[in-house]
């Protein structure tokens, strides 16, 4: 099936051609309701899409693209547990981890619930050891430090929601997050940490990750070399996987792992007991706050029109930007120090899932797929990066989030801060023409450099704005985002789910390393690899020996 030659694909083709001169400077001026139109109140979050460079006509042939990709029946598909993962022939069930209802969730005949459950209540039942203090060390003293050895999935969600949920920390553990093969990483965090109160989350689904694998084995060296007791390690390691066979093999008793299911995929997993440290970070009440915000969305997004469908909504208007006007990007800007991480989190979640160039039928694509998601905390771009969003000739779309209330109540901030998110949102809209420049000068130089202050505008963004950052309202936006991500695949024709890409270079390290640290020269690679493994070894070997 090949979308672009499908009749709603082609309407929206024909209609971006008509929207050329479109300004949305302009579509406010003729329409005063246009905000009122194009927003979207739901439990405590505004969503702002009138910014977008959209009319009635455009949302309309969009929403006619959605019901031709037959959305509705994948979503009922990917809620009802159907293996809409075929090519690694998985359902995909991070919705279930959430589900606040009672309402069975089959995969294979058999009701998944009562084993979400059963974790959740020994999550619970271990974090509330842990703050009570009655886990201890194997020096008798309790826990106080987390430190989770993940990467990916296995850490860019809870670290992110734990720095995002800062006010809502219990105050007597303090949690860490190591991804990075770099030994720099640990080596950082070790000499901040004391064995004898450290407990280690060794996160991985499949538990066989090189960076974990190495991270977790130089942490478990580290922490031998502090007590003379291999058995020691059953008060200090615990492991969040799927893969028992390989945690028991890595020396963790399996009593002391929380299990989640090939059914969970790795960049959907913070909901599953991939949640354990943050949840070990702010409660596990907290964490359910967390799981229910996105449990609403997922109502939302199953029972909602598509014309009031948030998720939905944002899907097709990422569609429209980037495959009707050419937008290769996406910024992901929050207004809220606290979600400094969350561009990364967005960054795995829609290029990991939507970054493919073969359809579902496995046949090549020609049009354009998941945008490349970048962003930083709005207020630090705007010193750094804006420029090239007002006045280049690269178009990039910005997601614009943050809250009208603040966790901190430090005095002038957040009016402030709001101001200049509404600012940028406006200047990058209306932009400033020829006419208003040249109106303002006040002197020949002002009227020289009129060219160099002319903005185009007309970049369009979306605004996402909480009453407050809570764990229910990050468990909404969470889930917004992934619905997002699921729709575009689908109108995509894509498996959202796969992530075959990730595969060569993993193998690749494998052969390198082998020749790396073989004394011989097997001239197996490109010239190009070689020579730089080459000038490697000859400048590891000659530190060695210095
Ligand atoms: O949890 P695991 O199995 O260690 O995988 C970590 C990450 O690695 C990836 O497989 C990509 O390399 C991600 O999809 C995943 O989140």
């Amino acid at each position: 099936m090949c979308i672009t030659t499908n009749t709603a694909w082609k309407n929206v083709q024909q209609h971006a051609l008509e929207m050329s001169e479109f300004h949305v400077r302009d579509a406010f001026v003729e329409d005063s309701e246009r905000f009122k139109k194009y927003s979207i109140h739901l439990d405590g979050l505004l969503f702002d899409y009138s910014k977008q460079r959209i009319t009635k006509e455009t949302m309309e042939l969009l929403f006619e693209l959605a019901k031709e990709s037959d959305l509705e029946n994948w979503r009922d598909r990917l809620f009802n547990g159907e293996r809409i993962n075929h090519t690694e022939d998985r359902s995909v069930l991070h919705t279930a981890l959430r589900d606040m209802s009672d309402d069975p969730i089959y995969v294979d005949g058999k009701d998944i619930k009562p084993g979400i459950d059963s974790v959740l209540k020994k999550m619970e039942a271990f974090i509330d050891k842990v703050h009570n203090g009655d886990w201890l060390g194997f020096t008798g003293k309790p826990i106080d430090t987390i430190v989770n050895i993940g990467i990916g999935g296995s850490d860019l969600g809870p670290k992110m929601l734990y720095e995002a949920l800062k006010p809502y920390h219990i105050p007597k553990i303090k949690v860490c997050f190591v991804s990075n093969l770099d030994g720099a990483d640990l080596a950082n965090q070790i000499t901040q940490i004391d064995p004898e109160t450290t407990l280690f989350t060794i996160a991985s689904k499949t538990f066989t990750t090189l960076e974990t694998m190495q991270n977790a084995n130089t942490a478990r060296n580290w922490f031998l070399r502090h007590t003379e007791n291999e058995s020691d390690i059953a008060k200090h390691f615990v492991a969040i996987s799927t893969n028992a066979e390989s945690v028991a093999e890595f020396g963790i008793d399996t009593n002391n792992m929380f299990e989640f299911w090939d059914w969970v995929g790795g960049r959907y997993s913070l909901w599953s007991a991939i949640g354990l440290p943050l949840a070990l970070g702010i409660g596990m009440h907290h964490f359910n706050a967390l799981r229910e915000g996105a449990f609403d969305i997922d109502t939302h997004f199953k029972t909602s029109p598509f014309e009031r469908n948030i998720p939905v909504i944002m899907a097709l208007i990422g569609i429209w930007n980037r495959n009707f006007l050419g937008a290769e990007t996406l910024a992901i800007l929050p207004y809220d120090h606290l979600l400094k991480d969350l561009p990364d989190f967005l960054q795995q979640l829609g290029m990991e899932s939507n970054g493919k160039s073969v359809d579902r039928d496995g046949e090549e694509i020609d049009y354009a797929t998941g945008a490349v998601v970048w962003g930083a905390t709005g207020n630090n771009g705007q010193h750094a990066f804006f420029q090239l969003l007002h006045q280049s000739k690269t178009l990039v779309p910005l997601d614009f989030i943050g809250s009208v209330n603040s966790g901190y109540s430090l005095e002038g901030h957040q009016q402030k801060l709001f101001s200049n998110m509404a600012a940028q949102a406006k200047a990058l809209m209306c932009g400033k023409t020829e006419e208003e420049v040249t109106k303002e000068a006040k002197s020949q130089h002002d009227r020289d450099i009129v060219p160099y202050r002319v903005f185009d505008g007309n970049v369009p963004s979306n605004m996402f704005l909480f009453d407050h950052l809570t764990p229910h309202s990050l468990g909404m936006l969470i889930a917004l985002y992934e619905h997002k991500v699921f729709v575009q695949g689908i109108i995509w024709n894509l498996n959202s789910f796969d992530q075959w890409g990730v595969e060569l270079g993993k193998k690749l390290a494998n052969e390198i390393l082998d020749d790396l640290i073989s004394d011989e020269n097997t001239n197996k690679h490109d010239s190009s690899t070689e020579g730089l493994m080459n000038y490697f070894k000859a400048s590891f070997m000659d530190k060695l020996a210095s």
